[in-house]
């Protein structure tokens, strides 16, 4: 059984301060969400956690060995240097999908995002450290299949990159709808999945359904961990083993 720990970052009444007093330059609010978003990364990557972009003003992060005070220090961390300040919720839940559920909740009971007087919340409860094990996260690294050679290499930019976001697109809310598994999109033709304990013929089942809905061809590996850095790395090298056979499906899998 896999237990996610799940963690909702949202820039407190970012949209009204997009604003105000006027609308400010596009480029600098890029600037600002692309260096948050960096900055997460790292801070939470140095704990064994993953930060996803996602929207930019709400940011996903898979924080297993995170407590509450090192979420604490990050959000005062940010308070401190950023004209923003971030609200994080914390949730647990046997599929990624349900911890998002509780923290987004956590969120939401405190107020709307766009709340003036919400700012700097920091609730929910983390895994209790005596629980923890190796197998607390599975992560799906996604590939498609030779994106360079079919895709990059053979179309303009842009019909490459709408290839890949249908088949994003479709894996994602797959994912989400039969599964509670929680998919990003990382850069290139790279997927990160979380997900609950799925085995090798729901993987398969999945690279099929994207390939026969978005005519997208993926292979994956995957990983378990008691991080999400210790889970994704396995998943890095189930990817390699994929690439070196000629696989579909490779890892820490039961079969
Ligand atoms: N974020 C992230 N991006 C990656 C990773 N590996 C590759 N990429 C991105 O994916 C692009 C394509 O690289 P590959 O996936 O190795 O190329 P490919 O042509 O699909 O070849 P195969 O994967 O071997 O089928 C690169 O330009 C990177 O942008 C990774 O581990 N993480």
């Amino acid at each position: 059984m896999t237990n996610t720990q799940v963690t909702l970052i949202q820039i407190d009444n970012y949209g009204p301060w997009t604003v105000t007093p006027a609308p400010r330059r596009e480029t600098d609010l890029q600037t600002l969400q692309s260096r948050l978003f960096a900055d997460l990364s790292q801070q939470i990557g140095a704990h064994g956690g993953y930060a996803f972009f996602t929207r930019f003003d709400n940011i996903i992060a898979v924080t297993n060995g995170m407590d509450v005070p090192d979420h604490a220090r990050i959000q005062e961390s940010i308070g401190n240097r950023y004209p923003v300040t971030i609200s994080m919720g914390i949730g647990l839940g046997e599929t990624p999908a349900e911890a998002l559920v509780e923290a987004t909740t956590r969120l939401q009971e405190q107020g709307s995002a766009q709340d003036q007087d919400r700012r700097e919340v920091l609730l929910g409860s983390t895994l209790n450290p005596t629980e923890r094990t190796d197998e607390d996260i599975q992560i799906a690294h996604f590939d498609v299949i030779d994106a360079t050679g079919k895709y990059t290499d053979q179309l303009d930019a842009f019909s490459t990159f709408i290839h890949i976001e249908q088949g994003y697109a479709t894996l994602m809310r797959h994912l989400h709808d039969e599964y509670g598994g929680l998919a990003f999109f990382v850069g290139g033709d790279n997927v990160i999945a979380v997900c609950p304990e799925l085995e090798t013929p729901e993987y398969e089942a999945i690279i099929e359904h994207v390939e026969s809905t978005a005519n997208v061809t993926l292979q994956v590996g995957v990983g378990a961990g008691s991080t999400a850095h210790d889970a994704g790395m396995a998943a890095k090298h189930g990817l390699e083993v994929c690439r070196e056979e000629g696989t579909r499906v490779e890892g820490s899998l039961a079969d």
